[in-house]
């Protein structure tokens, strides 16, 4: 019998850190397949195309939702992100996990329409503190940092749905308890292929 892969989503509000822990996560646990989403927001400084985003045209980011090419797709603090099916669909059937790195829209669709995913919030300590990450981290505008601030609140109602929710307040602490998670659902009776001997 074969084992199916997990689908492992992260997600909560811009700036909470899940990037960062994403690739504190990949130092531990590197048997993980990570999906690079498409977007249509410019590259930031340093951004590689491939590497952190497939960056797109809108147009090209279109043409992708009208081939049914996205698992998800969602239009986030005024720009389009999507996560490419075949990436995740094809990873998981060779019986590989897959992480996904997403907002809450995003993650509310792919719960839909895969609700046996491990869905993972990572919630702010405070709002104060959560602010105070976006303006330090000195890669968004005074505009863009204002709309993904607007929209926290909204998004901190949809915990909920989720399975597992990570304060990120210390970030070693927030890593470990991530990884936890991770480990725990590897562990599952369900999700393990025993031999009898
Ligand atoms: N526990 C923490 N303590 C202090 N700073 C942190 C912590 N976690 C993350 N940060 C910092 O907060 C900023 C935002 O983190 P990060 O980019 O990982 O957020 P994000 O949730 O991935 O954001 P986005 O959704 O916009 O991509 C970064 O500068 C990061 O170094
Ligand atoms: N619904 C989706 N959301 C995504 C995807 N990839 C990233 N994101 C989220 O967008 C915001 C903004 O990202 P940023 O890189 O501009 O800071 C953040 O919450 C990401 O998690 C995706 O494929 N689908």
């Amino acid at each position: 019998m074969k084992r199916k892969g997990i689908l492992f989503v992260i997600s909560g509000p811009s700036g909470v850190g899940k990037g960062t822990i994403r690739e504190a996560l990949l130092e531990k646990i590197s048997d993980i397949e990570v999906s690079i989403s498409a977007t249509t927001r410019p590259p930031r400084p340093g951004e590689v195309h491939g590497k952190d985003y497939f960056f797109l045209s809108g147009e090209e980011f279109k043409k992708m939702i009208a081939e049914d090419k996205f698992l998800e797709w969602a239009n986030v603090y005024q720009n389009f992100y999507g996560t490419p099916r075949d990436f995740v669909i094809k990873n998981l059937e060779q019986g590989k996990d897959v992480l996904l790195e997403i907002d809450i829209q995003g993650a509310m669709q792919v719960k839909n329409k895969m609700p046996e995913g491990v869905f993972i919030f990572i919630y702010p300590p405070d709002i104060q503190t959560l602010a105070e990450r976006l303006c330090n981290r000195g890669k968004d505008s005074k505009e863009s940092i204002e709309r993904r601030l607007a929209a926290c609140a909204e998004e901190l109602r949809h915990v909920k749905y989720y399975d597992y929710v990570v304060v990120n307040d210390e970030l070693e602490w927030a890593v470990k308890k991530t990884e936890a998670i991770i480990i725990a659902e590897r562990c599952k009776i369900k999700n393990i292929e025993l031999e009898v001997v």
